[in-house]
């Protein structure tokens, strides 16, 4: 046997029948792993969207929303992607013009078309929900309140969406839909450590709602959830004409006692405004609302001069004055005969809470007292001062803030009876990871059925975990073959050369 020969024997790579197998076996496996890992993962994410428009008493906005199309029951998936502000009121200021309300709506729809992919149009569900605004409305007069809303369906059914409807929402449903975008923004429904409270402080109404071991006494504030396996049981409750423009309405029909014969020359010296602020105002539009009610027809036709003495101590005992809590038929109540369990754990305090205290620059980490003391000094700043150091914050902002403010500590502490404590666990917030906190996602969850009431199954490993793993796998199996054929096929001494 010469040199070359002897080769070919030792060495099974020379066989071509070895050498094909092998190769053979490793491509099948590397295009085994490769249809595995794109099943997986599509190598392009699908995204599906949702729009909601919170037709709320002060403005509305329309949100888009958007989520992983095959990952529609994880919690955390869906978030805001767009989010447009409606020029002008909102829709309940329309009651005498309802078309107007509709038309209204256009640009920021408009904005929906271009923000949503076209293929998708037609399968992206569109709700309408009108809060506090439409409530006091329909109070006042349902055909108006109607008219509205068929104005605003009209005006939604032009579009290429998938309409789903426009109604007034209940005050049970905003409190529990904005608790429920809470927690489902920060993931608390798979965590151990519970959910937190939520506080949503609107123009016309707020709502507060926490979940509660307490027996619950009045079933109005109570409403039961199972999500991702687990139960809930939620104290909620919506006081309707305590959001922060209608409870200012409340506080000022308290300062001014109505007299048979109403002139023009009424002065209304406000410890809740800044000193230098003097502004003529006329009492029906102060009074415009079913939520005051003191004031006849030909009284309201008068004006009044609203002058500021900038006095906190005064404001503050003058704002708990908004709050009844002479009379309660429960166990417990926090005002105007409301039940109300004690609060218990972190709370979230969004809409107005964080427009308020962002601008006074409140935070949870300043004491209550604290707190107190930095809107003491805010209230007794003259109003050309602060005019001057905020040129560009709207007027009507600026001189209601000492007011607000002061309106938010006493609902948190009279109103809801917060410890400091509680004031210490209580964050002010506008968004939770980019998407803002309010009833809308919660609602637009509930409707499309995005959250499971049980845990869904999920993959042993994540994608990283797994391609890591099927790669390791193969390559291990690959490693073995060519060993196998190198061991078993060697020529080992003489019982080798024996059989050649
Ligand atoms: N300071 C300040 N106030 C704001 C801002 N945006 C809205 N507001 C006011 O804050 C209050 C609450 O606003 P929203 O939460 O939008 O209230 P809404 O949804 O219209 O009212 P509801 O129907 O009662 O929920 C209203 O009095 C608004 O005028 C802002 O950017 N800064
Ligand atoms: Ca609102």
């Amino acid at each position: 046997m010469d040199e070359q020969q002897e080769m070919k024997v030792k060495n099974p790579w020379h066989r071509p029948h070895i050498f094909l197998a092998t190769t053979g076996i490793a491509v099948a496996i590397i295009i085994m792993v490769s249809i595995a890992v794109v099943q997986n993962k599509p190598l392009h994410q699908k995204y599906k969207y949702g729009i909601v428009l919170d037709a709320g008493s002060s403005h509305t906005s329309v949100y888009i929303y958007e989520w992983p199309a095959e990952k529609e029951n994880n919690t955390g998936m869906v978030r805001q992607k767009h989010a447009c502000s409606v020029k002008g009121k909102g829709i309940s200021s329309y009651s005498k013009t309802p078309e107007k309300a509709g038309e209204s709506l256009k640009e920021c729809m408009d904005e929906a078309k271009k923000t949503i992919p076209k293929h998708r149009h037609h399968e992206t569900p569109v709700y309408l929900g009108a809060t506090a605004g439409m409530r006091l409305l329909k109070m006042e007069n349902d055909v108006d309140s109607i008219n509205v809303l068929a104005s605003v369906e009209k005006s939604l059914q032009t579009y290429p969406f998938s309409y789903q409807g426009a109604r007034i929402i209940t005050g049970q449903e905003e409190g529990a839909f904005g608790w429920i975008t809470v927690n489902y923004l920060s993931e608390n429904f798979r965590k151990a450590t519970g959910t937190e409270g939520a506080l949503d402080l609107g123009g016309a109404s707020t709502q507060i709602t926490f979940v509660s071991g307490q027996k619950m006494e009045s079933p109005d504030d109570s409403i039961d959830f199972r999500l991702y396996g687990n139960d809930y049981r939620l104290y909620t409750h919506s006081f309707l004409c305590y959001g922060k423009d209608q409870v200012l309405k409340l506080y000022l029909e308290q300062q001014i006692q109505p007299k048979p014969n109403m002139t023009d020359n009424i002065i209304l010296e406000d410890p809740c405004f800044h000193p230098g602020y003097n502004v003529a105002k006329n009492f029906q539009s102060v009074f415009d609302s079913p939520c005051v009610k003191k004031f006849t027809n030909s009284q309201k036709e008068h004006n009044f001069r609203h002058r500021g003495i900038g006095n906190w101590t005064k404001c503050n005992e003058a704002i708990k004055k908004v709050f009844n809590t002479s009379h309660c038929r429960y166990s417990r109540c926090s005002f105007n005969d409301v039940f109300q369990p004690p609060v218990q754990g972190k709370f979230g305090a969004f809409s107005a809470y964080f427009f308020v205290m962002n601008f006074l620059k409140v935070t949870n980490y300043h004491s209550l007292v604290e707190a107190k003391k930095i809107l003491d000094a805010y209230c007794t700043t003259p109003w050309d001062t602060l005019k001057q150091k905020h040129p560009d914050v709207k007027e009507k902002y600026l001189a209601e803030y000492c007011f607000s403010g002061t309106y938010i500590i006493s609902l948190l502490e009279d109103g809801y009876k917060f410890t400091a404590d509680d004031w210490k666990n209580t964050k002010f917030i506008k968004t939770i990871k980019d998407s803002e906190a309010g009833w809308t996602l919660g609602y637009m969850l509930n409707l499309t059925n995005m959250i499971p009431a049980e845990a869904p199954d999920t993959p042993l490993l994540p994608h990283g975990g797994y391609v890591s793993l099927m790669t390791v796998l193969s390559l291990l199996i690959i490693v073995c073959i060519i060993l196998g054929c190198i061991f078993f096929r060697r020529p080992s001494g003489p019982a080798h050369k024996e059989i050649i």
